[in-house]
């Protein structure tokens, strides 16, 4: 396993967001992480790169417990997040963005370019003056630059305009051919399902559920996901 999540709890200051969350990611799996609004998957996300983390359970990133680690050491383990919100350097152009989170390995600026064609096309305009799209592509620009063994995205797609939707899962069907492994969180089933290798679902800060999106039927999307 790249990613092994041993049923955490983690708080925010007294009071508790996950009461046991346990999955895996495996080598080259893409595995969505589901559930209705305020179940936890952010603070999953948030706990695995040690923004948030566990009081207790263990988090393996490739054998090695990140427990201890300050953020930026996970992130170097090779752990890539695209948060929520997609921070980029406003005030740096596209170009410097991508290169100052750059690490050694087979992603560099041009091929950042061949999978986002619009980012090369404005690689020297000011992060600031982007589309919310572009600075998305962008933020999964940066998360690649760092060579990750393991890409995190929380909501990339969130409010962004159609077209630019379809560029960024387009982007991500890439990046699974590619045999990247990838955890992601995201609204719009009819693209998730497709992409996504195993399913995990929370409810109320706890893993209820794993399985193939095959085998989730209506009725346990209904039951964990509907609105
Ligand atoms: N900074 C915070 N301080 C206190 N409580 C928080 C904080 N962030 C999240 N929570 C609480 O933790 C729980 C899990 O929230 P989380 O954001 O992880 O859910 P989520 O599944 O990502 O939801 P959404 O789909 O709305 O982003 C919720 O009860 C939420 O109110």
């Amino acid at each position: 396993m790249l990613l092994d999540v041993k049923d955490i709890a983690t708080y925010y200051g007294s009071s508790q967001a996950l009461f046991g969350v346990e999955f895996s990611v495996a080598e080259g799996e893409v595995v969505a992480l589901m559930g209705r609004n305020g179940m936890g998957k952010s603070t999953t996300i948030k706990s695995i790169c040690n923004l948030s983390a566990p009081k207790t359970g263990r988090i393996l990133f490739d054998g090695k417990d990140t427990g201890k680690l300050a953020p930026y050491k996970v992130a170097r383990l090779g752990v890539g997040l695209v948060p929520e919100g997609r921070r980029c350097f406003p005030n740096l152009t596209v170009h410097e963005n991508l290169v100052a989170a750059a690490r050694p390995g087979e992603w560099t600026v041009s091929e950042i370019n061949a999978l986002f064609p619009r980012l090369e096309e404005r690689h020297a305009q000011i992060a600031r003056s982007l589309s919310g799209g572009e600075q998305q592509m962008l933020a999964i620009g940066r998360a690649l630059m760092t060579n990750p063994r393991l890409l995190i995205l929380d909501e990339a797609t969130e409010g962004l305009a159609p077209v630019i939707r379809q560029d960024i899962w387009k982007a991500l069907r890439q990046l699974k051919t590619k045999g990247l492994s990838i955890l992601l969180v995201d609204k719009t089933l009819s693209e998730l399902l497709p992409v996504a290798d195993r399913c995990v679902i929370l409810e109320n800060g706890r893993s209820v559920w794993t399985g193939a999106p095959a085998d989730l039927t209506p009725g346990l999307q209904d039951r964990y996901l509907g609105v």
